[in-house]
């Protein structure tokens, strides 16, 4: 089975290049103010004209109420919408009503009965993206480069398409594979030199990785 890599975060024109280069299927910029990887509509759009055909373009966005939805999507092509904040399930089926484009709803793991938002998420969302669940002093809803224990996804039937997200590096990616057999993963603070700068040379490596046959 072939993986797809998202690479988040992305700033600047290096890293998206070092992104598609390598064979991510989704890009994905940040449109979350307190983000160290915010991106303004322009600065997006701007980079999404740089993106072929054939690699997703995800918008980010957390508990975004529609004005702020709208200023992004009237400027920036995006592929998909990423919900990562608290979003309930009526409303990513309002996401996705109002901007007539896919949603994938991030879902925060920390023990088993929050498995339980997978089957409810699962229902209204197009992917799923599962992630740590941040702890309450957490600077951000994602993106903290925290991982949660991967053994709690071993042979669980998951309704729709999904990546798994969460403090996944060059250095664990194919361990993290291997133990949830996720067909998707998505990265951010694992593949950055400083938080919101990319390394080209360790989205390389995560691809790399994260591709390379399991043994
Ligand atoms: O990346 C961010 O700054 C961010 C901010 C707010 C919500 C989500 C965010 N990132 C998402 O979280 C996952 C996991 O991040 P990490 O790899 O653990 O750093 C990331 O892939 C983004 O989808």
């Amino acid at each position: 089975m072939a993986i797809s890599v998202k690479i988040c975060g992305l700033t600047e024109a290096a890293g998206l290049a070092a992104a598609v280069e390598a064979g991510a299927r989704y890009v994905g910029f940040v449109f979350f103010p307190k983000s160290p990887r915010h991106v303004t509509p322009e600065a997006a759009a701007e980079l999404a004209a740089q993106v072929p055909l054939g690699v997703a373009k995800v918008g980010l966005f957390v508990d975004p109420d529609d004005a702020a939805l709208e200023a992004v999507l009237a400027r920036v092509p995006l592929d998909l919408i990423q919900l990562h904040g608290a979003e309930t399930p009526a409303r990513v089926a309002e996401v996705k009503a109002r901007s007539g484009l896919p949603v994938m709803k991030a879902v925060g793991i920390a023990d088993p009965q929050d498995l339980d938002q997978l089957w409810d998420y699962g229902l209204v969302a197009d992917m799923l993206l599962i992630d740590a669940k941040p702890p309450k002093d957490a600077p951000l809803p994602g993106g903290n480069g925290l991982a949660f224990d991967w053994r709690l996804l071993a042979g669980r039937q998951i309704l729709k398409p999904w990546l798994l997200a969460g403090g996944l590096t060059p250095e664990n990616v194919a361990e993290a594979i291997r133990l949830t057999r996720a067909p998707g993963i998505d990265v951010s603070s694992g593949v950055e030199s400083a938080p919101g700068i990319k390394d080209p040379q360790r989205i390389r490596n995560f691809i790399a990785r994260a591709t390379a046959p399991i043994l």
